[in-house]
């Protein structure tokens, strides 16, 4: 696939290639890093991933249901943790029991249980981190796309966040991560990088 962005405004602004031949497949039961320089695309990618942005060229194929952790959290300012997973489990599809477990799973899991009523703008930035991975894992989705997820993690959560990146693996769930902690390398199956548009094998 394939994606520019125009910078300025039509016709004089000037079109910068970020993505060109990219080629990647994810499979079922893999942990896979994706790196690059900052700018490199890496963002881009996964938002086209999950559909957010089009490629200009290419195509993608889906299956079964998908996380994802966007880089800055989409949550509504005025909506408690609880009102956001129930905002979220109806348009999954879940049931309220379905949901109600998933969510309960996720406040034990991260610890975060206190702050159910709190509303997503007096969260404190590790705390918004951790529900908008929660969001993500909300349905228990095949495929779970985490754009940088740990960096407001304190230590006890990012070693928690790697006991469930391990336990999605041995599900058979597949789980891609932006990351650009070298010291993470060894917990990837694969690690792909972005250079200049392309995705290369480290
Ligand atoms: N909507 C946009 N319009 C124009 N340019 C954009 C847009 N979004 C991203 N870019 C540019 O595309 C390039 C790739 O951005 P992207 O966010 O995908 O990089 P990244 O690898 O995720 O970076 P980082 O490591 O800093 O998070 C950057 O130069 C960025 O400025």
């Amino acid at each position: 696939m394939a994606k520019s962005y125009r910078r300025g405004l039509w016709p004089f602004g000037r079109t910068r290639q970020i993505l060109s031949g990219v080629d990647l497949a994810l499979h079922p039961g893999e942990v896979v890093g994706l790196t690059g320089e900052n700018g490199s695309g890496k963002s881009t990618l996964m938002k086209i991933l999950v559909g957010e942005i089009r490629a200009d060229q290419g195509m993608i194929s889906r299956s079964g249901r998908l996380g994802y952790c966007p880089q800055t959290p989409l949550v509504y300012d005025r909506l408690s943790c609880d009102e956001h997973f129930d905002l979220f489990g109806r348009a999954y599809g879940m049931t309220e029991q379905e949901m109600a477990a998933s969510r309960e799973s996720i406040y034990n899991e991260f610890g975060f249980k206190r702050y159910a009523r709190t509303r997503a703008d007096q969260l404190s930035g590790g705390t918004l981190a951790k529900l908008n991975l929660g969001l993500a894992l909300l349905a228990d989705p095949d495929v779970l796309l985490l754009d940088e997820p740990s960096s407001g993690f304190d230590w006890d959560t990012y070693q928690r966040f790697w006991v469930l990146v391990a336990e999605r693996r041995a599900a058979g769930r597949t789980v891609m991560i932006i990351s650009h902690f070298v010291v993470d390398e060894n917990r990837f199956d694969r690690i792909l990088d972005i250079q200049d548009g392309k995705v290369v094998v480290r």
